[in-house]
């Protein structure tokens, strides 16, 4: 018995028999790895056990497991192997310095999550896993789990918007009618959807969807295609939404899938415990008029050009209003592009006071929670969505690739968020449009419509209990479908 399995059967002998023992499989992106290590804890609170895949490295910097549930949620460190190409230290899409060299990524994952899942599966009683929950990269995991007698669920951290506006999982593997082969077939609503919807994608978006890679794909597979093989192979999809939301595509799923189709919640996470280094910031917001700022943040993976932090800049500025900008550097600050370091010069000097800039990681989740915050300038990814939503801010939408269009066009269709107006050509946003959509959320707000909508959203999506019963009705299938004795 090796190292691994000794702890496994440690941990799986400290708890209820009854439990499941479930492995979550996340992609190597902070975007993922965050929401899975939430999802984690939600489950063992519910008694279960869990094993969690990451790397050394995310481990240390973004799984932070509380005490009380050190013995029911174990992680599993996954040393990646050397790819060439992949920069030195390289564990999440994070540390790429260009998109084009995430097949790299993929390819490291591929070779050591695969072997690591296939050790774990291979564990003897008590330790050997009833479920397997796979993020969409893990395309090999419901094969695997199967040669085990395990089966497997896919958890889309998706809205149901999202993966039901692309088919069923055929099209998703590029094959059948709805096979999304050329960008116009992004820019339609399919037939297949049975009610009106503005949810598609733009003309900008779908050709940026569609650009040829700049190197070739050397993990063999696309993200699409990995996300209809994991979802075909899985016996039951769980969807981060809720019914409350979205009933209609949740519906519509489930007749695409010809499976269950399960939303296990929002599952927002708290704001953080540790706010070291960001006091001063939390000050400045102490200080300011209840609900009176903006709070601006891209997310982890999208690289925003000086230009177009720039632009950004300057509609923050040009708004008028008090805002709180999680910074990251520009995408050609360091490739002898034009780069400016993405803040107009005297920016900070003329902002100074109103505006606060925070550069690297910043505590999100506590900023959005604190009274001051009114809105959220954000790209749309589905994180943010969801923790803005939980903290009832309003929705200012800049999206800016995967599946941000489609969420803002929902967002938008719901009455949920303004979207930031574009050029259809190109998709360029100029300050005026940042500055005209915060305006309409924070200033022209007729009869505070979107506050009162931002308060009611909260009361939903923020509301614990409601979205623990969502994972519980998910958890209970898993149960009743586990694998036998
Ligand atoms: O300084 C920061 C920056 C981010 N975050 C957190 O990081 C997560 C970011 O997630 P998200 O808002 O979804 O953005 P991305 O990291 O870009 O997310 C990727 O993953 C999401 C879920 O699959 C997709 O919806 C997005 O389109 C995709 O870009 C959120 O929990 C944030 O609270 C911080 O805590 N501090």
């Amino acid at each position: 018995m090796n190292l691994l399995e000794k702890d496994l059967v440690s941990v799986a002998k400290a708890v209820n028999s009854c439990s499941m023992h479930v492995v979550l499989l996340p992609w190597l992106a902070f975007g993922h790895i965050l929401p899975f290590t939430e999802l984690a804890k939600r489950i063992a609170r519910q008694g279960h056990r869990v094993t969690l895949l990451s790397t050394p490295k995310n481990t240390r910097r973004l799984i932070d497991i509380p005490p009380d549930l050190a013995g029911l949620i174990r992680v599993v460190d996954v040393a990646l192997p050397r790819v060439e190409h992949l920069p030195e230290g390289a564990e999440a899409s994070i540390d790429l310095p260009s998109d084009d060299l995430r097949p790299y990524l993929r390819l490291a994952y591929d070779a050591a999550f695969a072997r690591a899942l296939s050790d774990i599966l291979r564990a003897p009683e008590p330790s050997r896993p009833d479920w397997v929950l796979t993020d969409y990269a893990a395309y090999w995991a419901p094969v695997a789990a199967a040669r085990h007698g395990v089966p497997c669920a896919y958890l889309s951290l998706y809205a149901a918007a999202v993966l039901g506006f692309f088919g069923p999982p055929e099209a998703l593997m590029g094959r059948g009618r709805y096979a999304k082969t050329a960008p116009e077939h992004l820019t339609e609503v399919p037939d297949f959807v049975p009610f009106p919807t503005a949810v598609a994608y733009r003309g900008h978006e779908a050709r940026q969807m569609f650009k040829p890679a700049a190197v070739p794909d050397v993990s063999g597979v696309a993200e699409l295609y990995r996300s209809g093989m994991s979802i075909h192979g899985s016996q039951v999809v769980g969807i981060r939404s809720s019914r409350e939301f979205e009933p209609e595509w949740l519906r519509l799923l489930a007749e695409l899938y010809q499976k269950p189709v399960i939303p296990v919640g929002l599952f927002p996470p708290p704001p953080a415990q540790d706010v070291a280094g960001h006091e001063a910031t939390l000050r400045w917001l102490d200080g300011q008029a209840p609900d009176s700022v903006v709070y601006a943040a891209f997310g982890s993976e999208a690289k925003l050009t000086s230009a177009q932090l720039e632009t950004i800049a300057l509609g923050l500025e040009a708004s008028g209003l008090p805002f709180l900008w999680a910074f990251r550097a520009p995408s050609d600050a360091d490739t002898g592009g034009e780069g400016t370091g993405g803040l107009p010069t005297g920016f900070e000097e003329r902002v100074n006071g109103r505006g606060v800039v925070c550069r690297g990681w910043v505590p999100q989740v506590s900023f959005l929670a604190h009274g001051s915050v009114g809105a959220f300038l954000t790209h749309a990814g589905w994180n943010s969505v969801t923790e803005g939503l939980a903290n009832g801010v309003k929705l200012v939408l800049l999206p800016l690739m995967f599946d941000q269009g489609l969420n803002a066009r929902h967002l938008v269709e719901k009455k949920m968020g303004v979207e930031v107006a574009r050029d259809d050509d190109d998709g360029s946003f100029a300050p005026k449009d940042i500055a005209a959509a915060l305006r309409r959320v924070m200033v022209e707000d007729d009869g505070d419509e979107f506050a009162v909508k931002a308060k009611e959203l909260a009361r939903v999506f923020g509301n614990d209990e409601a979205n623990d019963q969502c994972l519980r009705d998910f958890l209970r299938y898993l149960s009743e479908h586990s694998r036998g004795p």
